[in-house]
């Protein structure tokens, strides 16, 4: 069962915000799977070709419904571009890979074409794949495979799907740490990331918040303090990054379990 709550987000008076609240992760990851189906038809009709990002973390296991019935025979795989916010500098087959883990966990069980799979280049340093990261989006937005936020300038994808972690970071942005700033680079890269591994590239700000749509999924009362900060009306200037993700122009909604909202004041 989930309430659905549609107001005005207090970091974001100007942008569409909801959120989603469900009763178990299950239920979560039903209505994840039919929300990102619909998005896929949607912009395949529109404009013949989807561009998702995924996250690392949990939400790969929380997307796992996509590839079953009926979306496996009924999305549109052959139209899917798919990339990372955030990679770790390491091996494709590492553990510790954001690849390795969407490919075991989604990626190897649907019909995308490999060639519509943007991993970064792993030979490269950090600094190194970001860069050639960034490049391979220019390349796509000049093939009109990625689309442009005409309010910003930076590249628009149609869908975020990104999680958050305890300390209320997303893709490799964490709190604190200068890269949250970053205004003209569309990937960059960080090489002291306080969480393991220290090295890996990250989608900036400006181009997370020219998404059409994001999804931000949060399950378990781990997160339930920073969705607590990022959901207050009361703002400080020690904003979380999460709180950051403020869309120019697209539609924001949070996929909570009751657990991650529990210290959430309705
Ligand atoms: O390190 C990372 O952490 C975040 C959050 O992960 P979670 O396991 O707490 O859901 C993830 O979104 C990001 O992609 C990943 O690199």
């Amino acid at each position: 069962m989930a309430t659905d709550v549609a107001v005005p987000a207090p970091s974001a008076a100007a942008s569409k915000w909801k959120r989603l609240t469900f009763d178990t992760e299950e239920d979560v990851a039903v209505s994840l799977a039919k929300y990102t189906a619909e998005l896929s038809a949607k912009f395949v009709a529109e404009r013949g070709a989807f561009t998702a990002v995924l996250s690392g973390g949990t939400l790969i296991e929380t997307l796992r419904k996509l590839a079953e019935p009926p979306y496996l025979e009924t999305v549109d795989w052959s139209k899917w571009h798919v990339f990372w916010v955030d990679e770790r500098v390491v091996p494709k087959d590492h553990a510790d890979s954001n690849y390795k883990l969407a490919y075991d966990g989604l990626l190897s069980k649907v019909p995308i074409p490999a060639g519509q799979v943007y991993a970064i280049n792993d030979a490269l340093s950090a600094e190194g794949a970001a860069d050639d990261y960034e490049t391979i989006l220019r390349q796509l937005v000049k093939n009109g495979v990625l689309a442009m936020s005409a309010a910003t300038g930076f590249p628009k994808f149609d869908v975020m799907l990104l999680g958050m972690g305890p300390d209320g970071h997303i893709a490799s942005l964490f709190p604190g740490h200068p890269l949250v700033n970053e205004k003209q680079k569309w990937v960059t890269h960080i090489t002291d990331s306080p969480k393991p591994p220290p090295e890996r590239i990250t989608f900036t700000f400006p181009v997370i918040n020219s998404s059409a749509y994001v999804a931000m999924v949060v399950i378990g009362a781990g997160k339930a303090g920073a969705v607590q900060k990022a959901l207050s009306d009361k703002k400080t200037s020690d904003l979380l990054p999460v709180e950051m993700a403020v869309l120019q122009d697209g539609e924001f909604t949070w996929f909570a379990d009751q657990e991650a909202v529990s210290m959430v004041r309705n």
